[in-house]
């Protein structure tokens, strides 16, 4: 497989926690546009595959490719350019506003900028309409509920403005109708140009929404297809979700 042309790429990638291998010989490439969601049973090696794609953990064979280039060739700002991450369980440490929190997706833009510019207000006010949240800007962020925080970083990762989204699980703690933005939101920005590539534990739903289907189980590829092929056939679903 070539990566050069490809927005992230992964060749025969493996990973190792200790003695123990967690991912088993990947190969995929996500490109602009595309809207893929990552599934497979707890413990499969979701996150782990994320933190790969974001250059937070370094493969122990193969290789991840950003751009065309080895990911362990770029600083991690210029990956926070290009890719926006939104992880499971994000604990506050401090009370800060929506609006500083979702401000914060602007640093990797201009990390020595004393006060956000006009640009980044504008980009912090769009993220916050989008993800119907403009009513919490004022709001300290450690008082808000799971669902409302889980808003605030997929609208600070919005801010971002990155090309590529990583989201773990993002529907976790969100009501119906803010699952609903989410999803067209996520549709919206495939639509755009943005790659999006999501950890879900929802099939069914996922089938709906995501173009693409990815499905890990043991930290191997098991199917990389059409999501309403793959998601919609119960057969698959019982060898994906099988115990043991
Ligand atoms: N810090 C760690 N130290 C050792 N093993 C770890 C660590 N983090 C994860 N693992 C192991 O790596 C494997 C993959 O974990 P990972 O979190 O990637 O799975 P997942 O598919 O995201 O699971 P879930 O659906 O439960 O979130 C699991 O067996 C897990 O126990």
């Amino acid at each position: 497989m070539s990566c050069a042309d490809i927005l992230l790429c992964m060749d025969h990638v493996g990973f190792q926690r200790g003695r123990r291998g967690v991912l088993h010989d990947l190969s995929f490439s996500v490109n602009r546009g595309e809207l893929v969601a990552l599934l497979g049973p707890n413990g499969a090696g979701k996150t782990t595959l994320l933190r790969l794609l974001l250059g937070l953990a370094r493969p122990d064979g193969g290789q991840v490719w950003l751009e065309g280039q080895p990911m362990a060739t770029w600083s991690r700002r210029e990956i926070a350019r290009r890719i926006a991450y939104v992880p499971q369980g994000h604990v506050p440490l401090f009370p800060y506003s929506v609006r500083d929190i979702v401000g914060m997706g602007r640093l990797a833009e201009a990390p020595f900028a004393p006060h956000l510019r006009e640009a980044d207000r504008d980009a912090v006010a769009h993220a916050l309409g989008e993800l119907a949240i403009t009513h919490l800007a004022d709001r300290a962020y450690t008082d808000l509920s799971g669902g409302e925080r889980q808003a605030v970083l997929l609208a600070r990762a919005l801010a971002q403005g990155a090309g590529m989204l990583v989201l773990d699980e993002p529907e976790t703690g969100l009501d119906y109708g803010q699952k609903q933005r989410l999803y067209a939101l996520l549709r919206r920005l495939a639509g755009q140009g943005h790659a999006i590539i999501a950890t879900t534990h929802d099939p069914i739903q996922a089938a709906c929404v995501f173009e693409r289907a990815l499905l890990l189980r043991h930290g191997r590829l098991m199917a990389d297809g059409a999501a309403a092929d793959l998601l919609l056939d119960e057969a698959m679903l019982a060898r994906l979700y099988a115990s043991g």
